[in-house]
């Protein structure tokens, strides 16, 4: 019978993922057990606090996490399925269709097998850059078939949630487009942008600040590791690809006309702030001001000026035009308890502004 009561977890694969997961686990009361082709990462990792080195002989796991790179993870499911017939199993693979397509060629009968995906992580491998603080606040997707039994879902939802993460559930599928948009394709832009340094002169390399650097940090990850990610996903990345490559060709069109490219630029800002209150925590409480916007140029640049000068921080915005009088309304989503500083504030600055939105 089932154990109820989620205590034993035997993580296979020590690297920055296993690892920050065995050491959130132990300080989470949880007793891990930990194994790796490589035999001296499972070490470290234990040397760290992120459990014991697995003697295999002994190893009775209620859980089992398969943290490995992704062409493994499915010959890895179906080992332990058999091995340990009272287990449920899951994975922290980057995609999840194809695992469960694989998974299904390999063992038939899987029901125990929970799909799973921490959105947390870094351009690092190997258990010497684990922390066990990886996946506080974070995301981390479940993708449970129908044929999962609620309460192997249940101990999977458990397991995030005991190391401080926030459960998404959705399809495999629908997993897969998701990555796509906010992962892979931003992995893919870092890439580009760090590869054409290469074609940077030297001197001019020593200009670099932190715009950059930020950029780039993601394209110091692991080719071997993206290159199965990403070709396991491809079609789904291709589709994305190929809007940022019209989005791409408009932006060259745009260069010399400055309206338009400020309303490019606009569009950027828009996307970066979409993600604001996104990354696991609770949704912030927001009303909306709405702010008059005059048809001349850079008036918009002028009110993000002034907003950012008073040290208001936007969670959202909607621009919207009237389409009788020249004019353009924004309206500006901000924390609630804030919401009435930021309007008189503006309108002292010189703009007509209300709270609520336009009507
Ligand atoms: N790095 C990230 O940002 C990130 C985030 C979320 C999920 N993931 C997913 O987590 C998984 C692990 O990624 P990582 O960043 O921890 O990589 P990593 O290289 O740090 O760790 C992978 C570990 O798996 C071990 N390994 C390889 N083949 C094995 C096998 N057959 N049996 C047992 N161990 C094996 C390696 O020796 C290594 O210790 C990948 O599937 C990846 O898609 C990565
Ligand atoms: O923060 C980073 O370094 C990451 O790239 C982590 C990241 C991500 O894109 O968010 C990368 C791949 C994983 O599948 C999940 C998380």
């Amino acid at each position: 019978m089932r154990r109820t009561l989620t205590e034993n977890v035997l993580i296979l694969g020590a690297g920055l993922v296993g690892s920050s997961l065995g050491l959130a686990l132990t300080r989470a009361g949880y007793d891990v057990v930990l194994w790796d082709i490589a035999a001296s990462h499972a070490l470290v990792a234990a040397g760290l606090g992120a459990g014991r080195v697995s003697d295999e002989s002994t190893d009775n796991p209620d859980v089992v996490v398969v943290a490995t790179p992704p062409d493994v993870i499915p010959g890895l499911v179906a080992e332990v399925l058999e091995k340990f017939p009272d287990a449920v199993i899951t994975d922290v693979g980057s995609v999840k269709a194809p695992i469960l397509r694989a998974i299904d060629r390999l063992a038939p009968e899987h029901r125990r097998y929970v799909g799973s995906h921490p959105m947390a992580g870094s351009q690092f491998t190997g258990p010497l850059t684990a922390s066990g603080d990886l996946f506080r606040d974070r995301t981390w997707v479940v993708t449970p078939e129908p044929e999962n039994a609620p309460a192997d879902i249940a101990v999977i939802e458990k397991l995030a949630r005991d190391v401080g993460a926030r459960v998404v559930t959705m399809p495999a599928a629908e997993h897969d487009v998701a990555v796509a948009q906010v992962s892979h394709v931003p992995h893919l832009m870092s890439i580009l942008t760090a590869s054409h340094l290469r074609q940077v002169p030297q001197d001019n390399l020593q200009l670099a600040g932190q715009g950059i650097r930020d950029v780039t940090r993601i394209a110091g990850s692991d080719p071997s590791m993206w290159r199965q990610i990403l070709t396991s996903n491809a079609s789904a990345v291709r589709h994305e690809l190929l809007e940022v490559a019209q989005d791409l060709a408009f932006l060259i069109d745009q260069l010399e006309r400055p309206e338009q490219l400020e309303k490019f630029l606009g569009m950027g800002q828009a996307g970066a702030l979409s993600l604001v209150g996104k990354h696991g925590q609770d949704p912030i409480d927001v009303l909306e001001v709405t702010v008059e916007i005059p048809d001349e140029p850079r008036a918009l640049a002028r009110l993000f000026t002034d907003i950012g000068e008073a040290g208001f921080n936007v969670e959202d915005f909607e621009l919207t035009h009237d389409q009788i009088r020249q004019l353009g309304y924004l309206s500006i989503s901000v924390e609630r308890e804030v919401a009435e500083q930021l309007r008189a504030n503006i309108v002292e600055r010189g703009w007509h502004a209300w709270s609520g939105s336009r009507k």
